[in-house]
């Protein structure tokens, strides 16, 4: 039975899923050096933001087959060493969007009206009224950086109470951002005209301190601003310095460049500043969404099956997934056959979508074809998670092309490899049960289902061939299952195709080459 580490406080109705296919072991508040003793032992790793799932842990998870993020960020985990150890990565893009959006109104409001300060004076015994004149956020601008997912949310509520909209994100359109009700503006002019502003964007190096000491220099004396994002995105002293100096109103923190926070200068700031200890996703109902899309993909994960949001394969919706699986097998095979065509070092694979397929997104049957083509060298250790990282490493160069016009069959394949014994190439399709078909070898016409041992051979097509072959393989006891030749002209070159019950015995294949007409024969397993 599989085993999964939880290491992070999870939503019980994620265990429940997991315990359907595995033994479950919850163990919250390891330290770095425990996890890494123990998680050998394991087959997945579920956590939330408080496990960091460094290169070490990886390398120590010798079982490990997936690793899945209770949330959104995946900054702590270390995406590029899992994926180059084949480790599936996946999260829940859309579990918790709600409760990050709420509470970032949540902050914009608790700024505006000083609530955190004014709820502490009353407990405290006070009935201070005076302090705490606020400001109203009605006809206000609110600056939206990031607007995906939490941004976008934010937007439609902050439009209902009647607030101006300004965006920022280099990568949606005009028209989508007018869609939300936004004008999509420079980082820039946003900094400088909003009152509010909200931050919706992951860490990544273009975002790191985005929020500096020029920019909040250029921000309004009155604005607020709001960070429920990723810690590091502003820069936490320059910002303590901003609000201690007036330069800004105030800030709402939720994330931290280190988290818990330690020694900062935000603590002895005073009603200007709120800090919240990471809970944009702390609502019962998120931590309920997010358990349960996490624990599904584990658990599919566990039982072979392909996860809906994997963040280091080819990211495709279930449905589209669900529709070319049957072409991923076939470009698969087609990826085997070619590469042990071709010679163990292939340096060019060239990918081809015919006919229907044309259409189709081509980077998941590039990766399968990788997979199968890296088969011979990796063995098990290739997975459609590292296939294309591998032949980026090996060299190996790849070309995807696509030709409508191709209508032998309503969608094929064709997958030609330049190696160590010179190119070839393959087409496959599928037939109406989602059978394999391979209809085409080096340019010669065949219809053949792949089988497990096969032998190619290129020789002149002329009488007695035939007959030579199958008594030679007759010698060494070799039993043919079928036999298809594949020729252009009569008497012209020609390839034989053959399926075999058994692997071909070591040293046949010289005794095959020197049969008279002959020119070339290569074996295959698949
Ligand atoms: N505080 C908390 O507990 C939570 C925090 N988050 C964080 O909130 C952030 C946003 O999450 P989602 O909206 O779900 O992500 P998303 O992927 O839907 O949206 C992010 C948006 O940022 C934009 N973007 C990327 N780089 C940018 C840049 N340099 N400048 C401007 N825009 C840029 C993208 O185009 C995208 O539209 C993430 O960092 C996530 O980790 C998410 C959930 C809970
Ligand atoms: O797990 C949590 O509570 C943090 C959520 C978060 O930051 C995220 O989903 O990106």
């Amino acid at each position: 039975m599989s085993k999964v580490l939880v290491s992070d406080p999870i939503d019980q109705a994620g265990i429940d899923i997991l315990s359907q296919v595995a033994a479950v072991d919850v163990k919250t508040g390891l330290k770095p050096e425990e996890l890494v003793e123990i998680i050998g032992e394991y087959d997945a790793l579920m956590i939330r933001s408080g496990t960091r799932v460094t290169q070490e842990i990886i390398e120590a998870g010798t079982q490990l087959k997936i690793i899945g993020r209770a949330g959104v960020g995946v900054d702590n985990v270390d995406v590029p060493a899992a994926t180059r150890k084949g480790i599936v990565v996946v999260n829940s893009p859309e579990g918790n969007t709600i409760a990050a959006a709420e509470h970032a109104l949540a902050m914009m409001l608790s700024l505006s009206r000083y609530i955190p300060d004014a709820n502490a004076s009353v407990k405290r015994g006070e009935w201070d009224r005076k302090s705490f004149i606020g400001a109203e956020v009605y006809k206000k601008t609110l600056g939206i950086v990031g607007l995906g997912k939490i941004g976008s949310h934010v937007a439609a509520v902050a439009r209902a109470m009647g607030m101006k909209l300004l965006a920022f994100d280099p990568f949606i359109s005009t028209e989508r951002a007018e869609q939300i009700g936004c004008q999509l503006v420079d980082l820039e002019v946003l900094i400088q005209q909003a009152d509010y502003i909200t931050l919706h964007i992951p860490k990544t190096p273009e975002t790191t301190h985005l929020i500096n000491t020029e920019r909040l220099a250029k921000m309004k004396p009155n604005a607020r601003i709001i960070n429920c994002a990723r810690g590091g995105i502003i820069d936490e002293e320059a910002l303590a310095v901003a609000l201690r100096e007036g330069k800004i109103a105030g800030a709402a923190l939720d994330v931290y460049e280190a988290e818990p926070l330690g020694e900062s200068s935000l603590k002895s700031l005073g009603q200007q500043a709120i800090l919240t200890p990471h809970l944009g996703a702390s609502t019962t109902e998120a931590q309920v969404n997010v358990a349960i899309d996490v624990a599904e993909q584990i658990r599919d994960v566990l039982l072979g099956l392909p996860a809906r949001s994997a963040v280091n394969i080819p990211g495709l919706s279930p449905n589209v997934l669900e529709e070319l699986k049957p072409y991923m097998q076939l470009a698969e095979t087609l990826g085997k056959l070619v590469g042990q065509l071709a010679g163990g070092r292939v340096e060019l694979l060239n990918v081809r979508l015919q006919g229907e397929l044309a259409t189709n997104k081509s980077q998941p049957l590039v990766v399968a074809a990788l997979k199968g083509l890296l088969y011979q060298a990796l063995r098990e250790r290739v997975n459609y998670v590292n296939a294309s990282i591998e032949a980026k490493e090996r060299g190996i160069r790849v070309i995807e092309t696509r030709d409508a016009s191709i209508k032998d069959y309503a969608g094929s394949l064709h997958l030609e490899a330049t190696g160590s014994l010179g190119t070839h190439s393959v087409t496959g399709a599928l037939l109406g049960g989602g059978e394999i078909r391979l209809t085409n070898l080096d340019d010669f016409p065949i219809n053949v289902p792949p089988n497990q041992h096969m032998l190619f051979t290129l020789h002149r097509d002329m009488p007695g061939i035939i007959g030579k072959l199958g008594s030679l393989l007759g010698s060494f006891n070799v039993n043919i299952a079928s036999m298809q030749v594949g020729r252009k002209i009569i008497r012209g070159d020609a390839v034989m195709v053959l399926s075999l019950d058994d692997p071909l015995p070591d040293g046949i294949l010289p005794e095959i080459i020197k049969v008279s007409g002959i020119r070339d024969a290569y074996t295959v397993t698949l």
